[in-house]
Formats: C-alpha cells, structure tokens, sequence
C-alpha cells in the first residue's frame, strides 16, 4: 500500500510534509506527495477577508474527506480547534521550537529597536503582545511566505518582522533571526512548531501506521493548549498567546500553561499560568480557560451562543458548569 500525502505547495509545507514523509519511509512504508492548491495561496488578501487561517486547512482537509488522499500534515497552529467531521489527528509528532524570533535590520534585537520601528505582523496576537511591550514600535500587516517577508526586512520596507522559530529553522533561515524571544515576552500561538497528521478516523490501516509517529508529551501539550483556545474563542474575541510543557511533578507528569489574552491597542493585557496534571491535559486547558474569562472585561466576552439568551457579561464564574472546580483553584 502506498501512503498518498496531501501538501499545499508553499516551501513550508512541503518541507514540513517531506518531513513526516522521510519518519514514514523510515518505517518501512511507501508514500507518494499529493501537491494541493488552496484560496490562501492562490489569494494574498487579507487572511480575514478570505476566511482566516482555515482556508489552507479546509482545501487539505477536503482532500482527504474525499479520499483524493491518505494524510495530511498541517502546522498544528493553523488548524482550526474546531474538529472536521471524519477526520482526525493521527499523530503529533516530536514539537520543534515554540517560540517566535525577531528578523530585524542591522542586527538589532527589540529592545533596540527604537520607537517608530515598523514591524510587519499581521498576527493579532503578535500586535498585542508588542503593544503590551510599550516600545512605541508600529506594527504593519503583512503577509506571503516567509522568504517574502524577510526580504521586506532586507530591502529596508520595513525595520523587522516577527516568525515562527520553527519555521525558519526548517527552511534553513535561523541565520537571520537577530533576537528569539521569550515566551515570557511573546507566548506562541496554540500548538506553534507542532505538526498535526491528520487521517479519515474510518481509515484503521492508516491510523495505526500514523501512530507510530505520535509523541505524547507533544500532543499532552498541545491537547492542553487547544483546549484553552478553544474555550476562549467561544467566550472572547481577544487575541490569545498560549504555551503548555510538560514538567514533572513529584510523583507523575504535569502539564504547566502559560497565556496572554491582550487586545490589538494595548488597552487589555492579562498574563497568567496554571498547572494540572497531564493525563488530564485537554481538562487542565479548558478549566484554565475558564479562569482566564472570569477575570476579562466584559467587552472581552463574545456573543452568547444564544443570541436572545444571556447578555454581554456571560462567562461568570457562577455560570460555569457544575463539574468545574474553579472555585477550588486559583489561577497563578
Ligand atoms: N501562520 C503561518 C505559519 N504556520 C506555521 C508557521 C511556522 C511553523 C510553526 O509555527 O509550526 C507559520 C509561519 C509563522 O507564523 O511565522
């Protein structure tokens, strides 16, 4: 049997693919790379204006609904927490770097970066959290590959950007970070530097084959990261930076969460951690979740999903379902 592998075409992609493509192989089996094209390749406009991150992720997953193919491997970051019907997450194989890292010109790291300096981000949760920052640097929306945007650091139309460390580590690119950042200043995004290998959840031979690649502290940790924004996205429309790891605790493994919920103008910034076990990663997340919503402003909290049931103020701590201990916990 060989293994067909969906992949967009961008470099990432199929860098990321050949990747889990070469692990395959490695066991023994045979795979052939399905090229995909996808709107957000095709279309440079705004993200939000053709459907958000989901759109590379819903060609893929099309694909495979139609059994066009076998697996597919996604950033983890870009897919959707909402599950696609039929399918699931196979394997998340070891995690790569989780933080994000500065291209900057001249060499220059953040902190010297003066006032004024023009950043290319379109990543709301990168404009918050630079704005929580309070460096007086402006952010610019950007978009296109990775390549496109170092070069606009390169060329002088802008004095920095902000990536992923993972992908640039994967693409050969880590020479021109010039600073990576702390998650204590920049928490990633939600499964940032995973990759997630996706199957028909009726396709056996597949999944037992995609097992063999899962690690399991990566996929406690990004259970538990999914899980808080999963939470938080049905409960508010801020911008979310979210990092769990696994530690070990006395007598077991613990799953240690880190978020930042801002706002795009700085006005709303609340960093706070929390900590569980992690055989019970995707509680851990959601339970945190909800700690973080009791403490958000109003204006924070989405529309209840009744749109004539409760007003603004819907997440209280008093409303949370009965099974949530929060009043036990408090959130560090
Ligand atoms: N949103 C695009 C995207 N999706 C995955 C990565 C990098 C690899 C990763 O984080 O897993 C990137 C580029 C970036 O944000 O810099």
């Amino acid at each position: 049997m060989t293994l067909r592998l969906g992949t967009r075409r961008s470099q990432l992609a199929t860098t990321q693919s050949g990747h889990v493509a070469g692990a395959l192989r490695a066991l023994g089996h045979q795979v052939e790379l399905v090229e995909i094209v996808t709107e957000g390749d095709r279309n440079l406009a705004p993200l939000d204006q053709i459907g958000g991150t989901g759109v590379f992720a819903a060609a893929v997953r099309e694909a495979l609904t139609s059994g066009r193919v076998d697996l597919a491997v996604h950033s983890l970051k870009d897919l959707p927490t909402a599950p696609a019907p039929g399918l699931m997450i196979a394997a998340t194989p070891p995690r790569a770097d989780v933080r994000d890292a500065l291209i900057a010109r001249d060499g220059l790291t953040l902190g010297e970066l003066p006032p004024g300096s023009r950043i290319g981000t379109g990543s709301p949760r990168r404009v918050a959290q630079l704005a929580d920052l309070g460096l007086g640097h402006e952010c610019v929306p950007i978009r296109g590959n990775v390549e496109t945007r170092i070069a606009q650091v390169t060329s002088g139309a802008l004095d920095a950007v902000v990536l992923a460390k993972a992908g640039l580590d994967r693409l050969g690119l880590t020479h021109a970070i010039t600073e990576i950042l702390d998650p204590i200043q920049m928490l990633p995004a939600a499964g940032q530097g995973a990759l997630a290998v996706e199957c028909r959840i009726d396709d056996a031979a597949t999944r037992a084959i995609l097992a063999q690649l899962d690690d399991p502290d990566t996929r406690a940790a990004v259970t538990a990261e999914r899980a808080v924004l999963a939470r938080l996205e049905a409960g508010c429309t801020a911008p979310v930076g979210v990092l769990a790891e696994i530690v070990d605790d006395i007598d077991a493994l613990a799953v240690f969460v880190r978020a930042f919920v801002g706002s795009a103008d700085g006005s709303l910034e609340l960093r706070r951690s929390h900590t569980g076990p992690a055989v019970e990663a995707h509680d851990v997340g959601r339970r945190f979740a909800n700690l973080l919503l009791a403490e958000l402003p109003p204006g924070a909290t989405g529309e209840p999903p009744d749109p004539g049931g409760a007003p603004a103020a819907y997440f209280t701590r008093h409303d949370l379902p009965e099974n949530d201990t929060i009043e036990k916990e408090t959130a560090q």
